[in-house]
């Protein structure tokens, strides 16, 4: 797979006490939809602006599109759409004065590129209301408009969905897989609620510290996280040939005495029933798994007891 995107043991330190970045690497392909998660302060906005070349590294490389990123190499940048804290839209101005404005000013001749990037992001009827009147959702998508008007190969965006309402989030969403799907546009999306972040990416990097702890597939990472029955018997071999009977067949055996079953259908209830019927002799039956906050909480414990331990 193409990398894109390639950042190599990038520090940035603000000063002698303030390290917002710490040796961090990342790495993004072609057609990701990248979720970069961490808590506040843990540094996603320096980060995607020295991936913009807004704010210069301490040490370390990025490259993007195979060229570093740095003041002799600028044109790599023009592939990039983006959206930086605050979107860039001018408050007195209409939806399509602003995508016209910014068509001019950069230089976009394609006809009906402002009315085509308006309908796109479903804002082609706002009429004469103005963007400071826009509401949370709709200003979020005006910045979408603008930063897609070049119809960037990668896009980057520094929490987005914040504060919009449940609405707004699944429509935003929405419009960013149409992007990824439709126009191939690669996109790292960062947030600290990871639950907004699960429906929509294709790969996470969970960052902490200025740091990345990890980064997983969505593969790898909806393995890590999946909800099982935790079975525990006396008699294994009965309840292994019970689950094969009940169609249960995936299942782990993790002892002796306990097993964990994957993607049943049937309400825990149904199951323990069932297991009695056949005179499995069950010592215990519940659901387990690990919810999505809770994974990011314990990435982050274990982080920090391997800096105890290096130190
Ligand atoms: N210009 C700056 N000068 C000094 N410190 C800074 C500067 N910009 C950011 N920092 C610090 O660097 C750290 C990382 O900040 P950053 O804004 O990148 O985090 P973040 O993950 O985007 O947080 P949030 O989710 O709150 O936006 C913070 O401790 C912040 O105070």
């Amino acid at each position: 797979m193409d990398v894109v995107l390639q950042a190599q043991n990038v520090t940035k330190q603000f000063s002698q006490h303030q390290t917002a970045l710490d040796d961090l690497n990342l790495t993004l392909h072609q057609g990701d939809i990248y979720g970069l998660v961490g808590r506040n302060g843990a540094g996603k906005t320096t980060l995607l602006k020295t991936f913009l070349q807004l704010i210069a590294p301490t040490s370390g490389t990025i490259t993007l599109f195979g060229q570093p990123v740095d003041q002799a190499h600028v044109a790599s940048l023009q592939r990039v759409g983006s959206i930086i804290e605050t979107p860039s839209a001018f408050g007195e101005l209409t939806a399509l004065q602003n995508v016209r404005y910014f068509c001019l000013a950069q230089g976009i001749v394609t006809p009906h590129a402002a009315e085509d990037s308006l309908q796109f992001v479903g804002l082609a009827d706002t009429g004469k209301k103005k963007v400071k009147h826009f509401s949370l959702g709709m200003k979020q998508k005006m910045g979408l408009a603008l930063a897609t008007l070049k119809k960037p190969d990668l896009l980057l965006l520094d929490e987005p969905i914040n504060g919009l309402d449940p609405i707004a989030i699944a429509e935003f969403r929405q419009l960013l897989l149409k992007l990824n799907r439709e126009q191939n546009t690669t996109i790292l999306i960062s947030s600290h609620i990871l639950d907004e972040l699960f429906h929509l990416a294709t790969r996470f990097g969970f960052i902490d510290h200025g740091h990345m702890v990890r980064e997983v597939t969505k593969r790898e990472f909806t393995a890590e996280t999946a909800q099982y029955i935790r079975i525990t018997t006396e008699d294994m071999p009965a309840l292994t040939r019970a689950l094969a009977d009940l169609h249960l067949n995936s299942f782990k055996v993790i002892s002796a005495n306990e097993v964990h079953v994957f993607n049943a259908q049937q309400p825990i209830s149904v199951i323990n029933h069932a297991l009695v019927s056949a005179d499995v002799p069950v010592t215990g039956i519940s659901q387990a798994g690990q919810n999505l906050e809770n994974y990011f909480k314990t990435l982050l414990r274990e982080e920090k007891k391997e800096v105890r331990q290096d130190a």
